[in-house]
Protein backbone atom coordinates (compact mmCIF):
# COMPACT_ATOMS: atom_id res chain seq x y z
CA UNK A 1 0.00 0.00 0.00
CA UNK A 2 1.45 3.39 -0.87
CA UNK A 3 1.87 6.48 1.17
CA UNK A 4 1.05 9.51 -0.55
CA UNK A 5 1.46 13.67 -0.32
CA UNK A 6 -2.25 15.94 -0.26
CA UNK A 7 0.03 16.97 -3.90
CA UNK A 8 0.93 13.50 -4.66
CA UNK A 9 -3.74 12.76 -3.91
CA UNK A 10 -4.90 15.78 -5.70
CA UNK A 11 -3.28 14.21 -8.58
CA UNK A 12 -4.54 10.94 -7.97
CA UNK A 13 -8.03 12.65 -7.65
CA UNK A 14 -7.79 14.80 -10.99
CA UNK A 15 -6.62 11.40 -12.73
CA UNK A 16 -9.32 9.53 -11.62
CA UNK A 17 -11.89 12.17 -12.28
CA UNK A 18 -10.50 12.75 -16.23
CA UNK A 19 -10.96 8.89 -16.36
CA UNK A 20 -14.89 8.94 -16.21
CA UNK A 21 -16.28 9.24 -13.18
CA UNK A 22 -17.26 12.98 -12.03
CA UNK A 23 -15.62 14.59 -9.04
CA UNK A 24 -19.41 15.30 -7.44
CA UNK A 25 -19.79 11.15 -7.96
CA UNK A 26 -16.36 10.59 -6.06
CA UNK A 27 -17.36 12.85 -3.26
CA UNK A 28 -20.55 10.97 -2.79
CA UNK A 29 -18.61 7.64 -2.56
CA UNK A 30 -16.16 9.00 0.07
CA UNK A 31 -19.24 10.24 1.87
CA UNK A 32 -20.47 6.91 1.76
CA UNK A 33 -17.76 5.13 2.99
CA UNK A 34 -17.08 7.34 5.70
CA UNK A 35 -20.94 7.39 7.05
CA UNK A 36 -20.41 3.40 6.72
CA UNK A 37 -17.56 3.61 9.23
CA UNK A 38 -19.19 6.45 11.41
CA UNK A 39 -22.82 4.26 11.25
CA UNK A 40 -21.10 1.43 13.25
CA UNK A 41 -19.89 3.28 15.91
CA UNK A 42 -23.43 5.38 16.47
CA UNK A 43 -26.54 3.93 18.82
CA UNK A 44 -29.60 4.85 17.78
CA UNK A 45 -31.20 8.27 18.77
CA UNK A 46 -27.77 10.11 18.54
CA UNK A 47 -26.93 13.48 17.66
CA UNK A 48 -24.43 14.09 15.04
CA UNK A 49 -22.35 17.75 14.99
CA UNK A 50 -20.67 17.51 11.32
CA UNK A 51 -18.02 21.02 11.16
CA UNK A 52 -17.69 21.75 7.72
CA UNK A 53 -14.89 23.92 6.17
CA UNK A 54 -15.46 25.63 2.81
CA UNK A 55 -13.37 22.94 0.61
CA UNK A 56 -13.94 19.34 -0.80
CA UNK A 57 -13.23 18.10 3.10
CA UNK A 58 -16.47 19.79 3.57
CA UNK A 59 -17.76 18.48 0.67
CA UNK A 60 -17.81 15.27 2.34
CA UNK A 61 -18.38 16.48 5.59
CA UNK A 62 -22.33 17.71 4.04
CA UNK A 63 -22.61 13.97 2.34
CA UNK A 64 -22.06 12.14 5.84
CA UNK A 65 -24.43 14.79 6.94
CA UNK A 66 -27.20 14.00 4.23
CA UNK A 67 -26.59 10.70 4.55
CA UNK A 68 -26.64 10.31 7.87
CA UNK A 69 -29.90 12.24 8.04
CA UNK A 70 -31.38 9.55 5.95
CA UNK A 71 -30.45 6.94 8.25
CA UNK A 72 -32.33 8.37 10.81
CA UNK A 73 -29.58 10.38 13.07
CA UNK A 74 -30.20 13.68 13.94
CA UNK A 75 -27.80 15.70 12.72
CA UNK A 76 -26.58 19.78 12.64
CA UNK A 77 -24.17 21.04 10.08
CA UNK A 78 -22.22 23.72 11.32
CA UNK A 79 -20.47 26.10 8.07
CA UNK A 80 -16.99 27.47 8.87
CA UNK A 81 -17.58 30.04 5.54
CA UNK A 82 -20.61 30.81 3.48
CA UNK A 83 -22.02 29.21 0.68
CA UNK A 84 -20.49 31.76 -2.23
CA UNK A 85 -16.87 30.50 -0.41
CA UNK A 86 -17.36 27.13 -1.24
CA UNK A 87 -16.19 24.80 -4.03
CA UNK A 88 -18.03 23.69 -6.27
CA UNK A 89 -18.71 19.96 -5.49
CA UNK A 90 -19.08 21.40 -1.87
CA UNK A 91 -21.64 24.16 -2.88
CA UNK A 92 -23.71 20.68 -5.21
CA UNK A 93 -24.37 19.41 -2.00
CA UNK A 94 -25.40 22.40 -0.24
CA UNK A 95 -27.93 22.34 -2.31
CA UNK A 96 -28.34 18.79 -1.95
CA UNK A 97 -28.37 19.05 2.16
CA UNK A 98 -31.14 21.91 2.23
CA UNK A 99 -33.89 19.25 0.73
CA UNK A 100 -32.59 16.87 3.67
CA UNK A 101 -34.02 17.60 7.23
CA UNK A 102 -30.28 18.29 8.52
CA UNK A 103 -30.41 21.44 10.45
CA UNK A 104 -27.64 23.85 9.27
CA UNK A 105 -26.07 27.14 10.85
CA UNK A 106 -23.21 29.07 9.04
CA UNK A 107 -20.99 30.54 12.08
CA UNK A 108 -19.90 34.17 12.19
CA UNK A 109 -16.65 35.06 12.29
CA UNK A 110 -17.14 38.60 14.32
CA UNK A 111 -19.79 36.95 16.63
CA UNK A 112 -18.34 34.50 19.42
CA UNK A 113 -18.38 30.51 19.24
CA UNK A 114 -20.65 30.33 22.56
CA UNK A 115 -23.43 28.62 20.76
CA UNK A 116 -21.15 26.24 18.80
CA UNK A 117 -19.26 25.12 21.83
CA UNK A 118 -22.76 24.65 23.72
CA UNK A 119 -24.23 22.63 20.50
CA UNK A 120 -21.12 20.26 20.39
CA UNK A 121 -21.43 19.44 24.25
CA UNK A 122 -24.97 17.96 23.61
CA UNK A 123 -23.40 15.87 20.60
CA UNK A 124 -23.11 12.37 21.17
CA UNK A 125 -19.94 12.40 18.18
CA UNK A 126 -18.70 15.43 16.52
CA UNK A 127 -17.24 15.03 12.77
CA UNK A 128 -14.05 17.41 11.56
CA UNK A 129 -14.77 18.26 7.57
CA UNK A 130 -13.11 21.49 8.21
CA UNK A 131 -9.96 20.94 6.39
CA UNK A 132 -8.27 18.04 4.32
CA UNK A 133 -5.45 17.58 2.04
CA UNK A 134 -6.02 21.01 0.99
CA UNK A 135 -4.57 22.56 4.30
CA UNK A 136 -1.86 25.36 3.28
CA UNK A 137 1.21 26.13 5.19
CA UNK A 138 -0.32 29.79 6.31
CA UNK A 139 -1.51 31.05 9.49
CA UNK A 140 -4.99 29.66 10.05
CA UNK A 141 -5.79 32.76 12.14
CA UNK A 142 -7.64 33.24 15.24
CA UNK A 143 -10.77 32.72 14.61
CA UNK A 144 -9.81 29.31 13.29
CA UNK A 145 -7.25 28.31 16.04
CA UNK A 146 -10.24 29.23 18.54
CA UNK A 147 -12.87 26.52 16.61
CA UNK A 148 -10.31 24.18 16.34
CA UNK A 149 -9.47 24.32 20.04
CA UNK A 150 -13.11 24.23 21.29
CA UNK A 151 -13.63 21.30 19.07
CA UNK A 152 -10.75 19.54 20.91
CA UNK A 153 -12.29 21.03 24.01
CA UNK A 154 -16.10 19.32 23.61
CA UNK A 155 -15.13 16.40 25.68
CA UNK A 156 -16.96 14.31 22.93
CA UNK A 157 -16.01 12.23 20.37
CA UNK A 158 -14.28 13.10 17.55
CA UNK A 159 -14.06 11.57 14.11
CA UNK A 160 -11.87 13.50 11.45
CA UNK A 161 -12.59 13.01 7.79
CA UNK A 162 -9.71 12.24 5.83
CA UNK A 163 -6.80 13.67 7.92
CA UNK A 164 -7.71 15.96 11.34
CA UNK A 165 -7.71 19.52 10.28
CA UNK A 166 -5.07 21.74 11.37
CA UNK A 167 -2.18 18.23 10.61
CA UNK A 168 -0.69 19.10 8.21
CA UNK A 169 -0.42 16.69 5.16
CA UNK A 170 3.14 16.19 4.08
CA UNK A 171 4.85 16.09 7.63
CA UNK A 172 2.41 15.73 10.14
CA UNK A 173 3.23 19.38 11.65
CA UNK A 174 0.34 21.23 12.95
CA UNK A 175 -0.81 25.45 12.17
CA UNK A 176 -1.36 26.77 14.95
CA UNK A 177 -3.88 24.13 16.38
CA UNK A 178 -5.02 20.98 15.13
CA UNK A 179 -8.10 18.58 15.77
CA UNK A 180 -6.96 15.80 18.14
CA UNK A 181 -9.67 12.74 16.92
CA UNK A 182 -10.72 9.78 18.23
CA UNK A 183 -10.60 7.97 14.94
CA UNK A 184 -9.51 9.47 11.39
CA UNK A 185 -11.54 7.76 8.34
CA UNK A 186 -8.54 8.09 5.70
CA UNK A 187 -9.88 8.47 2.43
CA UNK A 188 -7.87 5.71 -0.10
CA UNK A 189 -4.52 6.30 1.65
CA UNK A 190 -2.49 7.24 4.35
CA UNK A 191 -1.21 11.10 3.31
CA UNK A 192 2.68 11.01 4.82
CA UNK A 193 1.58 13.71 7.81
CA UNK A 194 -0.86 10.82 9.66
CA UNK A 195 2.19 8.87 9.79
CA UNK A 196 4.95 11.66 11.05
CA UNK A 197 5.52 14.17 13.80
CA UNK A 198 2.09 14.98 16.10
CA UNK A 199 0.23 13.32 13.10
CA UNK A 200 -0.60 9.85 15.08
CA UNK A 201 -1.65 11.24 17.75
CA UNK A 202 -4.08 13.62 15.93
CA UNK A 203 -5.33 10.66 13.86
CA UNK A 204 -6.30 8.91 17.05
CA UNK A 205 -7.36 5.42 15.29
CA UNK A 206 -6.70 5.30 11.66
CA UNK A 207 -9.47 3.51 9.37
CA UNK A 208 -8.82 3.39 5.50
CA UNK A 209 -11.43 3.76 3.07
CA UNK A 210 -11.54 2.87 -0.91
CA UNK A 211 -13.35 5.33 -2.77
CA UNK A 212 -12.04 2.88 -6.28
CA UNK A 213 -8.88 5.22 -7.14
CA UNK A 214 -5.63 3.43 -8.39
CA UNK A 215 -2.88 4.28 -6.27
CA UNK A 216 -0.48 3.66 -8.69
CA UNK A 217 -2.05 6.13 -11.01
CA UNK A 218 0.50 8.57 -10.05
CA UNK A 219 4.38 8.02 -9.83
CA UNK A 220 5.28 7.56 -5.96
CA UNK A 221 7.35 5.15 -4.64
CA UNK A 222 6.28 5.70 -0.94
CA UNK A 223 4.85 2.35 1.17
CA UNK A 224 3.58 1.33 3.94
CA UNK A 225 5.06 -1.76 5.14
CA UNK A 226 2.72 -4.95 6.10
CA UNK A 227 3.55 -8.90 7.08
CA UNK A 228 2.44 -9.77 3.93
CA UNK A 229 4.88 -7.79 2.08
CA UNK A 230 8.06 -9.13 3.89
CA UNK A 231 10.37 -11.41 2.67
CA UNK A 232 12.15 -12.70 6.30
CA UNK A 233 12.09 -15.21 7.99
CA UNK A 234 13.58 -16.94 5.41
CA UNK A 235 11.94 -20.42 4.70
CA UNK A 236 14.06 -22.88 6.09
CA UNK A 237 15.19 -26.00 3.91
CA UNK A 238 15.42 -29.03 5.13
CA UNK A 239 19.07 -29.64 4.25
CA UNK A 240 20.51 -26.79 5.74
CA UNK A 241 22.71 -25.86 7.84
CA UNK A 242 23.40 -23.15 10.63
CA UNK A 243 26.04 -21.07 8.27
CA UNK A 244 22.72 -20.98 5.79
CA UNK A 245 21.13 -18.77 8.43
CA UNK A 246 23.95 -16.40 8.45
CA UNK A 247 27.06 -15.99 10.90
CA UNK A 248 26.58 -12.53 12.29
CA UNK A 249 29.44 -10.45 14.26
CA UNK A 250 28.55 -7.83 16.90
CA UNK A 251 31.19 -5.43 17.62
CA UNK A 252 29.61 -3.86 21.04
CA UNK A 253 29.39 -3.06 24.59
CA UNK A 254 32.05 -1.75 27.04
CA UNK A 255 32.61 -0.63 30.09
CA UNK A 256 29.46 0.66 32.03
CA UNK A 257 27.18 -0.72 28.68
CA UNK A 258 27.91 -4.27 28.03
CA UNK A 259 24.08 -4.03 28.26
CA UNK A 260 23.42 -2.66 24.72
CA UNK A 261 25.88 -5.46 23.25
CA UNK A 262 24.08 -8.34 25.20
CA UNK A 263 20.68 -6.97 23.80
CA UNK A 264 21.93 -6.66 20.26
CA UNK A 265 23.61 -10.04 20.23
CA UNK A 266 20.63 -11.79 21.64
CA UNK A 267 18.17 -9.65 19.17
CA UNK A 268 20.00 -10.78 16.37
CA UNK A 269 20.14 -14.98 17.84
CA UNK A 270 16.56 -14.66 18.91
CA UNK A 271 15.68 -13.67 15.24
CA UNK A 272 17.26 -16.71 13.44
CA UNK A 273 20.75 -15.77 12.78
CA UNK A 274 22.65 -19.11 12.43
CA UNK A 275 25.56 -18.33 14.61
CA UNK A 276 26.37 -15.18 16.19
CA UNK A 277 29.84 -13.42 17.77
CA UNK A 278 30.14 -11.32 20.28
CA UNK A 279 33.24 -8.83 20.06
CA UNK A 280 33.72 -7.28 23.43
CA UNK A 281 36.72 -5.32 24.66
CA UNK A 282 38.63 -7.42 27.08
CA UNK A 283 38.36 -5.78 30.40
CA UNK A 284 34.44 -6.97 29.74
CA UNK A 285 34.67 -10.25 28.57
CA UNK A 286 34.37 -12.04 32.43
CA UNK A 287 30.80 -9.79 33.42
CA UNK A 288 29.52 -10.19 29.50
CA UNK A 289 30.46 -14.22 29.44
CA UNK A 290 28.56 -14.44 32.36
CA UNK A 291 25.40 -13.28 31.27
CA UNK A 292 25.44 -14.00 27.51
CA UNK A 293 23.32 -16.56 26.00
CA UNK A 294 25.34 -19.75 26.00
CA UNK A 295 24.90 -19.88 22.17
CA UNK A 296 26.88 -17.21 21.44
CA UNK A 297 30.75 -16.71 20.86
CA UNK A 298 32.64 -14.09 22.67
CA UNK A 299 36.24 -13.23 21.60
CA UNK A 300 37.55 -10.34 22.86
CA UNK A 301 39.89 -7.03 21.55
CA UNK A 302 41.99 -4.90 23.12
CA UNK A 303 42.50 -1.41 21.96
CA UNK A 304 41.90 -1.01 18.67
CA UNK A 305 40.64 -3.75 16.51
CA UNK A 306 40.98 -4.40 12.67
CA UNK A 307 38.68 -5.90 9.87
CA UNK A 308 41.11 -8.72 10.32
CA UNK A 309 41.03 -9.51 13.89
CA UNK A 310 37.71 -10.73 12.97
CA UNK A 311 37.73 -13.90 11.29
CA UNK A 312 36.49 -13.52 7.95
CA UNK A 313 35.10 -16.80 7.00
CA UNK A 314 31.63 -17.01 6.43
CA UNK A 315 30.50 -14.16 8.30
CA UNK A 316 28.09 -12.66 6.65
CA UNK A 317 27.19 -9.54 8.61
CA UNK A 318 28.79 -7.22 11.14
CA UNK A 319 27.22 -4.87 13.16
CA UNK A 320 28.97 -2.28 15.24
CA UNK A 321 27.67 0.32 17.72
CA UNK A 322 25.46 0.24 20.40
CA UNK A 323 27.53 0.74 23.47
CA UNK A 324 30.38 1.13 22.01
CA UNK A 325 31.18 4.29 23.66
CA UNK A 326 32.69 7.23 22.55
CA UNK A 327 36.24 7.45 23.70
CA UNK A 328 37.99 4.84 21.54
CA UNK A 329 38.92 5.27 18.42
CA UNK A 330 36.61 3.40 16.43
CA UNK A 331 37.06 4.69 13.04
CA UNK A 332 39.85 2.53 12.22
CA UNK A 333 37.73 -0.13 12.68
CA UNK A 334 34.62 1.45 10.83
CA UNK A 335 37.17 2.29 7.85
CA UNK A 336 38.95 -0.89 7.83
CA UNK A 337 35.51 -2.66 7.89
CA UNK A 338 34.06 -0.07 5.05
CA UNK A 339 37.63 0.16 3.05
CA UNK A 340 38.93 -3.10 3.33
CA UNK A 341 35.78 -5.74 3.39
CA UNK A 342 32.55 -6.44 1.35
CA UNK A 343 31.13 -7.61 4.11
CA UNK A 344 27.72 -5.74 4.77
CA UNK A 345 27.95 -3.29 7.71
CA UNK A 346 25.10 -2.28 10.11
CA UNK A 347 25.68 0.82 11.85
CA UNK A 348 24.20 1.66 14.94
CA UNK A 349 24.07 3.83 18.11
CA UNK A 350 27.69 5.48 18.91
CA UNK A 351 28.79 3.69 15.52
CA UNK A 352 26.96 6.35 14.06
CA UNK A 353 28.91 8.97 16.38
CA UNK A 354 31.90 7.60 14.71
CA UNK A 355 30.98 7.31 11.65
CA UNK A 356 29.81 11.55 11.26
CA UNK A 357 33.57 11.92 11.74
CA UNK A 358 34.27 10.91 8.28
CA UNK A 359 31.20 10.49 6.82
CA UNK A 360 33.01 10.44 3.19
CA UNK A 361 33.86 6.46 3.63
CA UNK A 362 30.78 5.72 2.89
CA UNK A 363 31.02 7.19 -0.40
CA UNK A 364 34.01 5.14 -1.52
CA UNK A 365 33.04 1.86 0.06
CA UNK A 366 32.06 -1.17 -1.92
CA UNK A 367 30.17 -2.37 1.34
CA UNK A 368 26.60 -2.83 1.50
CA UNK A 369 25.24 -0.49 4.73
CA UNK A 370 22.85 0.03 6.89
CA UNK A 371 22.69 3.16 9.52
CA UNK A 372 19.94 3.21 12.22
CA UNK A 373 19.98 6.65 13.63
CA UNK A 374 17.11 7.89 15.74
CA UNK A 375 16.27 11.78 14.47
CA UNK A 376 18.63 13.20 16.69
CA UNK A 377 21.73 10.57 15.41
CA UNK A 378 20.82 11.80 12.20
CA UNK A 379 21.01 15.48 12.99
CA UNK A 380 24.54 14.68 13.94
CA UNK A 381 25.48 12.83 11.00
CA UNK A 382 23.80 15.27 8.74
CA UNK A 383 25.04 18.23 10.02
CA UNK A 384 21.32 19.41 10.09
CA UNK A 385 19.50 20.70 12.63
CA UNK A 386 16.66 18.47 14.22
CA UNK A 387 14.00 20.86 14.04
CA UNK A 388 14.69 21.50 10.00
CA UNK A 389 14.84 17.62 9.62
CA UNK A 390 11.23 17.15 11.08
CA UNK A 391 10.12 19.64 8.50
CA UNK A 392 11.00 17.18 5.95
CA UNK A 393 11.63 13.98 7.21
CA UNK A 394 11.47 12.41 4.20
CA UNK A 395 13.51 15.19 1.66
CA UNK A 396 16.25 14.63 4.14
CA UNK A 397 16.26 10.70 4.38
CA UNK A 398 15.98 10.12 1.05
CA UNK A 399 18.66 12.62 0.08
CA UNK A 400 21.36 11.00 2.52
CA UNK A 401 20.47 7.80 1.96
CA UNK A 402 20.92 7.87 -2.43
CA UNK A 403 23.84 10.72 -1.96
CA UNK A 404 25.60 7.69 0.33
CA UNK A 405 24.10 5.02 -1.19
CA UNK A 406 22.97 3.67 2.29
CA UNK A 407 20.02 2.32 3.79
CA UNK A 408 18.95 4.32 6.05
CA UNK A 409 16.21 3.47 8.88
CA UNK A 410 15.02 6.83 10.19
CA UNK A 411 13.48 5.41 13.50
CA UNK A 412 10.53 6.76 15.25
CA UNK A 413 6.83 5.55 15.87
CA UNK A 414 6.26 4.86 12.36
CA UNK A 415 10.12 4.33 11.54
CA UNK A 416 10.83 5.10 7.85
CA UNK A 417 13.58 2.83 6.09
CA UNK A 418 15.07 4.31 2.84
CA UNK A 419 16.57 2.51 0.18
CA UNK A 420 19.84 3.77 -1.67
CA UNK A 421 17.49 3.84 -5.08
CA UNK A 422 15.35 6.59 -3.12
CA UNK A 423 12.38 4.43 -2.15
CA UNK A 424 10.46 5.23 1.18
CA UNK A 425 9.05 2.19 3.78
CA UNK A 426 6.48 3.28 6.70
CA UNK A 427 6.45 0.66 9.37
CA UNK A 428 3.75 -0.21 10.34
CA UNK A 429 3.78 -1.56 13.97
CA UNK A 430 5.72 -0.32 17.34
CA UNK A 431 4.12 1.38 20.17
CA UNK A 432 5.12 4.55 22.36
CA UNK A 433 5.79 1.61 25.43
CA UNK A 434 8.89 1.02 23.05
CA UNK A 435 10.65 4.46 23.36
CA UNK A 436 12.83 2.50 26.43
CA UNK A 437 16.52 2.21 27.18
CA UNK A 438 17.79 -0.63 24.84
CA UNK A 439 14.93 -0.69 22.39
CA UNK A 440 17.17 0.46 19.93
CA UNK A 441 20.32 -2.13 20.57
CA UNK A 442 17.83 -5.08 20.00
CA UNK A 443 15.99 -3.41 16.79
CA UNK A 444 19.80 -3.68 15.78
CA UNK A 445 20.91 -6.84 16.55
CA UNK A 446 17.25 -8.44 14.91
CA UNK A 447 18.24 -6.15 11.54
CA UNK A 448 22.16 -7.87 11.54
CA UNK A 449 20.27 -10.97 12.41
CA UNK A 450 18.29 -11.00 9.72
CA UNK A 451 20.75 -9.51 7.48
CA UNK A 452 22.55 -12.58 7.67
CA UNK A 453 19.42 -14.51 6.66
CA UNK A 454 19.04 -12.64 3.55
CA UNK A 455 20.97 -11.11 0.62
CA UNK A 456 19.32 -8.47 0.41
CA UNK A 457 19.81 -5.66 3.17
CA UNK A 458 16.40 -3.41 2.16
CA UNK A 459 14.67 -6.98 3.03
CA UNK A 460 16.67 -7.52 5.88
CA UNK A 461 16.28 -3.91 7.45
CA UNK A 462 12.31 -3.82 6.86
CA UNK A 463 11.79 -7.13 8.17
CA UNK A 464 13.83 -6.24 11.62
CA UNK A 465 11.92 -3.00 11.82
CA UNK A 466 8.76 -4.62 11.49
CA UNK A 467 8.88 -7.41 13.78
CA UNK A 468 10.65 -5.73 16.17
CA UNK A 469 7.08 -3.48 16.28
CA UNK A 470 5.35 -6.29 16.63
CA UNK A 471 7.11 -8.03 19.35
CA UNK A 472 6.21 -4.58 21.29
CA UNK A 473 2.69 -4.26 20.34
CA UNK A 474 2.54 -7.89 21.21
CA UNK A 475 3.73 -7.25 24.73
CA UNK A 476 1.78 -3.81 24.91
CA UNK A 477 -1.26 -5.29 23.47
CA UNK A 478 -1.63 -7.94 26.98
CA UNK A 479 0.33 -6.09 29.59
CA UNK A 480 -0.05 -2.80 28.42
CA UNK A 481 2.76 0.24 27.25
CA UNK A 482 3.73 1.52 30.39
CA UNK A 483 6.18 -1.69 32.10
CA UNK A 484 7.72 -2.25 28.27
CA UNK A 485 11.44 -3.00 28.46
CA UNK A 486 13.92 -4.36 25.88
CA UNK A 487 14.09 -7.66 27.55
CA UNK A 488 10.08 -8.19 26.52
CA UNK A 489 10.66 -7.16 22.94
CA UNK A 490 13.16 -9.87 22.54
CA UNK A 491 10.88 -12.06 24.90
CA UNK A 492 7.92 -11.31 22.66
CA UNK A 493 10.14 -12.64 19.01
CA UNK A 494 8.58 -15.84 19.56
CA UNK A 495 5.16 -14.91 19.18
CA UNK A 496 5.28 -12.81 16.29
CA UNK A 497 7.92 -14.65 14.08
CA UNK A 498 6.27 -17.69 13.72
N1 LIG B 1 -12.46 15.34 -6.06
C1 LIG B 1 -11.61 15.43 -5.07
O1 LIG B 1 -10.60 16.12 -5.16
C2 LIG B 1 -11.94 14.70 -3.82
C3 LIG B 1 -11.57 15.26 -2.60
N2 LIG B 1 -11.97 14.71 -1.44
C4 LIG B 1 -11.89 15.46 -0.18
O2 LIG B 1 -11.42 16.74 -0.43
C5 LIG B 1 -10.35 17.08 0.44
C6 LIG B 1 -9.46 18.06 -0.24
O3 LIG B 1 -10.28 19.12 -0.66
P1 LIG B 1 -9.75 20.55 -1.08
O4 LIG B 1 -8.59 20.39 -1.97
O5 LIG B 1 -10.92 21.28 -1.57
O6 LIG B 1 -9.20 21.17 0.24
P2 LIG B 1 -9.75 21.26 1.75
O7 LIG B 1 -11.19 21.01 1.82
O8 LIG B 1 -8.86 20.42 2.55
O9 LIG B 1 -9.42 22.77 2.15
C7 LIG B 1 -9.44 23.81 1.22
C8 LIG B 1 -10.05 25.04 1.83
O10 LIG B 1 -9.39 25.39 3.02
C9 LIG B 1 -8.89 26.73 2.95
N3 LIG B 1 -7.58 26.73 3.61
C10 LIG B 1 -6.48 26.04 3.23
N4 LIG B 1 -5.46 26.27 4.07
C11 LIG B 1 -5.91 27.13 5.01
C12 LIG B 1 -5.30 27.72 6.15
N5 LIG B 1 -4.04 27.46 6.49
N6 LIG B 1 -6.05 28.56 6.90
C13 LIG B 1 -7.34 28.81 6.59
N7 LIG B 1 -7.96 28.27 5.50
C14 LIG B 1 -7.26 27.43 4.73
C15 LIG B 1 -8.78 27.03 1.49
O11 LIG B 1 -8.92 28.42 1.26
C16 LIG B 1 -9.97 26.25 0.92
O12 LIG B 1 -11.14 26.99 1.03
C17 LIG B 1 -9.75 15.77 0.83
O13 LIG B 1 -9.09 15.84 2.08
C18 LIG B 1 -10.97 14.88 0.86
O14 LIG B 1 -11.60 14.98 2.13
C19 LIG B 1 -12.86 13.57 -1.44
O15 LIG B 1 -14.15 14.09 -1.51
C20 LIG B 1 -12.62 12.68 -2.62
C21 LIG B 1 -12.68 13.42 -3.89
N1 LIG C 1 7.25 6.88 20.61
C1 LIG C 1 7.61 5.72 20.05
N2 LIG C 1 6.68 4.91 19.53
C2 LIG C 1 7.04 3.76 18.95
N3 LIG C 1 8.30 3.30 18.86
C3 LIG C 1 9.27 4.07 19.36
C4 LIG C 1 8.99 5.31 19.97
N4 LIG C 1 10.15 5.86 20.37
C5 LIG C 1 11.12 4.99 20.03
N5 LIG C 1 10.59 3.92 19.42
C6 LIG C 1 11.34 2.78 18.87
O1 LIG C 1 12.20 2.27 19.87
C7 LIG C 1 13.53 2.12 19.37
C8 LIG C 1 14.43 3.11 20.12
O2 LIG C 1 15.71 3.14 19.59
P1 LIG C 1 16.82 4.14 20.14
O3 LIG C 1 16.31 5.52 20.10
O4 LIG C 1 18.07 3.83 19.43
O5 LIG C 1 16.91 3.72 21.69
P2 LIG C 1 18.07 3.10 22.57
O6 LIG C 1 19.34 3.76 22.17
O7 LIG C 1 17.69 3.43 23.97
O8 LIG C 1 18.08 1.65 22.32
C9 LIG C 1 13.43 2.35 17.88
O9 LIG C 1 13.19 1.14 17.22
C10 LIG C 1 12.22 3.26 17.73
O10 LIG C 1 11.58 3.12 16.50
K1 LIG D 1 -10.73 16.96 8.40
Amino acid sequence: MKVVTPQEMAQMDQKTIASGISGIDLMEKAGTECTRVIESTLKEGMLICVICGPGNNGGDGQVIARQLSEKGFSVQVFFTEPADKMSPESQTNYSRLRESSVAVQFLSHEAGLEGFEASLAGADLVVDAVFGTGLKDRPLGEWYETLLNAVNACGKRIAAIDIPSGLRGDNGLTLEAAVEADQTIIIQNYKVGCLLNDGPDCVGEPVLVDIGIDENCVENNKYFVQKQDLRCPVKRKKNSHKYDYGSVVIIAGSKGMIGAGLLATEGALKSGAGLVTSYVPLEVYLPVAARSPVEVMIKTYDCNITGEDIEHDRKRVVLIGPGIGRKKNYSIILNDLLYNTTVPVVIDADGLFHLSRNLDVLKESKTPVILTPHFGEFSTLTGVDREEILKDPIGHGRCFAEEYQVVLVLKGYRTMIFSPEGEVFFNSTSNPGMATAGSGDVLAGMIAGFAGQSVDLLEAAKAGVFYHGAAGDYYAEHYGESTLTARNIIDSFKYVLK
